[in-house]
C-alpha cells in the first residue's frame, strides 16, 4: 500500500501519517525527528500500557536521551483536566523541558489529552500520535484536534496542536475489543456519508471482511478515510468552515454519549447521531427515504447500536445547547445534501431535532 501520506498546511509540509503492520518501523520514523538529545514521555492507558508500552518504549528509548512513562486509568472518564494535572506533574518532576517530547500510545481519549498537555505544557511542546483503536487510527490522531471534557461538556477545553508524526500499526487492532472496532466504525460511516459515495458503498460491499478484520481491508479503509480527513484538516486546520462537516452525528451524537455517562462509546453515539440527521435531511426533501434503512442496514453489519434507550428527544435537544458549534445562539447543525456530500446548515430547529431523533430512541 501507499503507506505513507503527508500533511500540508499552507502548502508546507507538516508532518506524515504512517501506516504500517508492527511498531518496528516508528524506529526509523523517530530517528528521522533526531531526538537523540531530547526525552520522549509516553502517556498510555491501563489497557494499552500491558500490551504495547514496553515494546514502544523500547523503541522510544534507542532513539532518544531518556524515556518517561505515564499511565493513566482507561476510558473517558479520564479524559479531564485532573489528568491533565497529574501529567504536568509527571514532566516537571521529570523536568522536561520544551525541545523533548510526548507520544501518545492509545486510542483517542489518550490522544485527545496527550495532545492537550502538549499543547499546554511549557506553552506547547512536541508531540507523536501512536494511535491503537480503530477510531484514533481513522480519524482523532489526526488534524491537531486535542482537548479534554469539563462537567457536563465534551472536549470543552482543549487547542488546535499539530503532531509532529502519525505512526498508525495496523495490526494492533488484532486485540482490540469488537465493542471498540464497532465504535470506530461510526467514524468511518461518517467519513463516507461527508465525502465519498463510493467509499460508502465499498464499506457495504466489504463489510464481512471488514468484520473478520482481514488486514487488506483493514488497510484500505485506513488509508481511504485518513485520506479524507488530510484532505479536510488540510482546507481547513482550524475549522473555521469545512471541517465542520466532521461533526455530522456529533452534535446530538454527543449530547447522548453525555446524558449515558459515557456508557455509550464515541463512535456509537456518533453513528445515532448519522441516523437522526439522516432522518432530518430525508424530511427536509434532500436525500431519498430508502437511504435511512439502508444505512441502519450498513451500521447493523458492524454490530453498531440503532437505538438508544431511556433518553427522551427533550433532554437529549435540551443538552446541544452546550455543543461548540453554537454560532451566536444558533446550532451549526451538519446534514446531508447527498449520500458524500454533507453542509452547515444553521435552521436546524429543537422540533426538527426531536422528530430527527424518532428513529433512535426506544
Ligand atoms: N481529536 C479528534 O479529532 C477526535 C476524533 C474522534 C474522536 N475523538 C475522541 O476520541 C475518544 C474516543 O476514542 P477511542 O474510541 O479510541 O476510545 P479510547 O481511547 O477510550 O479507547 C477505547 C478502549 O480501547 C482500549 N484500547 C486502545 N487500544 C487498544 C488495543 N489495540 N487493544 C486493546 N484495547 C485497546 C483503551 O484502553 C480503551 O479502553 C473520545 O473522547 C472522542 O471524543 C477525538
Ligand atoms: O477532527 C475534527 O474536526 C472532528 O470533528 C472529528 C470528530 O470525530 C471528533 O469527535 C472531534 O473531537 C469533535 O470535536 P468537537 O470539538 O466538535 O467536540
Ligand atoms: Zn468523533
Amino acid at each position: 500500500m501507499g503507506n505513507r501520506i503527508p500533511v500540508h498546511l499552507d502548502g508546507a509540509f507538516l508532518y506524515d501519517i504512517v501506516m504500517e503492520m508492527t511498531f518496528e518501523g516508528l524506529r526509523q520514523e523517530l530517528k528521522q525527528l533526531n531526538l537523540k538529545e531530547r526525552r520522549i514521555c509516553i502517556v498510555t492507558d491501563s489497557n494499552v500500557a500491558p500490551l504495547y508500552l514496553e515494546e514502544v518504549e523500547g523503541i522510544a528509548a534507542s532513539c532518544s536521551r531518556e524515556t518517561a512513562h505515564f499511565i493513566f486509568p482507561a476510558g473517558e472518564e479520564s479524559k479531564n483536566l485532573d489528568t491533565v494535572r497529574s501529567l504536568y506533574e509527571t514532566l516537571i518532576l521529570k523536568k522536561f523541558d520544551r525541545h523533548d517530547y510526548l507520544l501518545a500510545l492509545g486510542g483517542g481519549v489518550v490522544g485527545d489529552l496527550c495532545g492537550f498537555a502538549a499543547a499546554t505544557y511549557l506553552r506547547g511542546i512536541s508531540f507523536v500520535q501512536v494511535p491503537t483503536t480503530l477510531l484514533s487510527q481513522v480519524d482523532s490522531s489526526i488534524g491537531g484536534k486535542t482537548g479534554v471534557d469539563f462537567d457536563a461538556y465534551k472536549n470543552m477545553v482543549g487547542a488546535f496542536h499539530m503532531p509532529k508524526l502519525v505512526y498508525t500499526n495496523i495490526s494492533a487492532l488484532k486485540t482490540l475489543s469488537d465493542e471498540q472496532f464497532s465504535s470506530g466504525m461510526g467514524e468511518v460511516i461518517k467519513h463516507g456519508l461527508i465525502r465519498d459515495a463510493a467509499y460508502y458503498k465499498w464499506l457495504m460491499k466489504h463489510a464481512p471482511a471488514i468484520q473478520k478484520r482481514e488486514l487488506a481491508a483493514l488497510e484500505e479503509m485506513v488509508r481511504v478515510s485518513n485520506q479524507i480527513k488530510r484532505e479536510i484538516v488540510e482546507k481547513d486546520p482550524t475549522e473555521q468552515g469545512d471541517r465542520a462537516l466532521l461533526n455530522l452525528g456529533h452534535t446530538l451524537g454527543h449530547a447522548i454519549e453525555k446524558l449515558s455517562d459515557f456508557k455509550l462509546l464515541h463512535g456509537h453515539c456518533v453513528g445515532l447521531g448519522c441516523i437522526s440527521a439522516m432522518a432530518i435531511s430525508i424530511k427536509r426533501g434532500l436525500i431519498e427515504a430508502y437511504e435511512l434503512p439502508r444505512l441502519c442496514e450498513v451500521m447493523k453489519q458492524f454490530s453498531m447500536p440503532l437505538t438508544v434507550t431511556g433518553l427522551s428527544a427533550d433532554e437529549i435537544v435540551a443538552l446541544t445547547k452546550n455543543d461548540k458549534k453554537m454560532d451566536s445562539g444558533t446550532i451549526r447543525f451538519i446534514l446531508l445534501e447527498k449520500i458524500g456530500k454533507a453542509y452547515v446548515d444553521k435552521t436546524v430547529t429543537e422540533a426538527e431535532m426531536s422528530q430527527g431523533l424518532l428513529p433512535i430512541l426506544e
